[in-house]
């Protein structure tokens, strides 16, 4: 996909200069940056989610988003929580769920899950979606060390095995590495993109 943003400004002031960003399945990107710089505005721009800009995003490309707050449906158990929501069938569903762990809890509700299990539980609807790319919005913020490692651990495995690209927005530069993501940062105000001290 072709991202292309002339600006994007929030009452007249301008939070993202000139972006441009080419991603394929299968590449793995993360942009990094301070909080407030602009990372979850061009994120929610890549979904499709604010097209109040100047300037384009382009492609077939399927994408699929996961956000730092998992976003279940609360009144449904596990299970349908991945296949109501993708439409995938039961097969993929369980494979995933087993995938992330989960495959003892498929008739829980989310609120008898704890926020990792939550999370991964999240993690494996947005592959039931079958993206070529994933966005990830912050996903291992708020979690302890361990349960964050294992799932960026988790997120890779299943990134490798389903081929899929990824744009991460974090502001842990431990996540790009550990997930070989090629990591840009978003600076400067209005923010632009820069890789290895220049501007991309
Ligand atoms: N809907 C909105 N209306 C007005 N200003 C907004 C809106 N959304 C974001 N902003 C402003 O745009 C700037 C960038 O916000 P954004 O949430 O994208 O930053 P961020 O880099 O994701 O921060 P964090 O790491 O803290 O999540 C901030 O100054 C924020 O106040």
């Amino acid at each position: 996909m072709r991202i292309d943003i002339q600006r994007k400004s929030f009452g007249g002031s301008d939070v993202l200069g000139r972006l441009r960003l080419d991603i394929r399945r299968g590449q793995r990107i993360a942009v990094l940056g301070p909080s407030g710089v602009g990372k979850s505005t061009l994120l929610r721009i890549i979904a499709g989610l604010d097209r109040d800009f100047p300037g384009s995003v382009g492609g077939d490309e399927r994408l699929s988003v996961v956000f730092q707050e998992p976003t279940l449906l609360p009144w449904r158990r596990a299970l349908d929580n991945i296949t109501i929501p993708t439409g995938c069938d039961l097969a993929l569903a369980s494979d995933l769920l087993k995938r992330v762990g989960l495959q003892d809890q498929l008739d829980r509700f989310p609120r008898q899950m704890s926020l990792g299990q939550q999370r991964r539980l999240s993690l494996a609807r947005a592959f039931a979606a079958r993206p070529d790319i994933l966005l990830m919005d912050e996903p291992f913020a708020s979690l302890d060390p361990d349960t964050a490692t294992r799932m960026i651990d988790l997120t890779g495995d299943l990134l490798d095995h389903s081929g899929a690209g990824l744009i991460l927005v974090t502001h842990e530069a431990r996540e790009p590495v550990r997930l070989a993501a090629r990591p840009l940062l978003l600076r400067g105000d209005p923010a632009t993109l820069h890789e290895d001290g220049q501007t991309i």
